[in-house]
């Protein structure tokens, strides 16, 4: 089966700035694939090639095997993204009969209220949507058609804690059902928890690809963690890479935990709330696109 998504030699420039350099990625179907990157790192920009919203510098974008605007036409594609507007002096309800009559094959309009969480809003003119709702209303548009393959830029910005679980609720059954979904976040934990594949981008580039515990692993280190008000010879201590930490707390970034350990047992009495930790998401990523943790 052709793959959902096949970017080849992807490069976006936007007069003297090179916003993505010659990217390659392929995601198969079924695949939840997190794009996940800092400010400015290029996610954006690819996802906007993808979807065909502007022809890239160089490089070639499949979707469903097509060229993006014919995969996005044919209702195959499904989009939510960072700047998308609702029509004004609309009511919801009105805007999503009006796209989902553009499918074929829509999804049954009560159960997308229901899976998106805008129960209560359908009457709502769409400029007295609070962000998260926006949001919401945006999602249910991206699913209206039922697409096979969803791209969401950032979709949970704007959602509170609630808004987010539930969200990402939904994005696990329609992976469980076989859909594939490719989104651009910030959200480690998000990454984390949702996505089976995680793909970090720094400065257009891709620099790590693989599950989050992939990721993870190539953070070869561990975290000690005790209460200390003294450092003197922490850095010193075998293995350590680093030494942060706030207050009372520290924190030893070290490649060989047990080394670490025992040579702070035969310097010190106490390690109060002593916790060895393996890298974080957080820590491989910020590692890996040269962040200072
Ligand atoms: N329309 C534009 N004109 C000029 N430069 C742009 C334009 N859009 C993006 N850029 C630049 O291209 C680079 C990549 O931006 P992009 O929006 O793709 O990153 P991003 O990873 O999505 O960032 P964010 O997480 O902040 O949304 C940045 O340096 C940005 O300033």
């Amino acid at each position: 089966m052709t793959p959902a998504l096949e970017i080849r030699g992807l490069t976006v420039r936007y007069g003297g700035t090179t916003a993505v350099h010659d990217l390659d990625l392929s995601i198969a179907r079924g695949e939840t694939v997190a794009l996940l990157g800092t400010n400015g790192a290029g996610k954006s920009s690819t996802v906007n090639a993808a979807l065909g919203l502007f022809r890239p510098s160089a490089g070639t974008v499949q979707l469903l095997g097509r060229e993006p605007l014919a995969a996005v036409r044919s209702g195959g594609v499904g989009a939510m993204l960072q700047h998308g507007g609702l029509p004004s002096e609309s009511r919801v309800g009105e805007v999503l009969r009006l796209v989902a009559g553009r499918y074929a094959d829509p999804w049954p309009l009560a159960d997308l209220v229901t899976t998106t969480g805008i129960d209560g809003l359908l009457d709502r003119r769409t400029e007295q949507l609070s962000g998260g709702q926006r949001q919401r209303v945006l999602l249910a548009l991206a699913l209206a058609g039922t697409p096979p393959l969803l791209v969401l830029d950032e979709p949970t910005s704007a959602m509170d804690v609630e808004g987010r679980q539930a969200f990402w609720t939904t994005m696990r059954d329609l992976a469980d059902r076989g859909h594939t979904v490719v989104f651009a976040t910030h959200h480690l934990a998000e990454a984390d928890a949702v996505a089976d594949r995680v793909v970090v981008v720094d400065a257009g580039r891709v620099v790590a690809d693989g599950s989050s515990a992939q990721i993870k692993s190539r953070i070869a280190g561990r975290t000690v963690r005790f209460g200390c008000t003294d450092r003197a010879g922490l850095a010193e201590l075998p293995g350590v890479t680093s030494v942060r930490g706030s207050g009372d707390l520290v924190e030893l970034a070290t490649t060989d935990a047990e080394a670490t350990l025992r040579a702070l047992l035969t310097t010190r009495d106490r390690l109060p709330d002593l916790e060895v930790a393996g890298a974080s998401l957080e820590q491989a990523f910020l590692t890996l696109t040269g962040g200072t943790k």
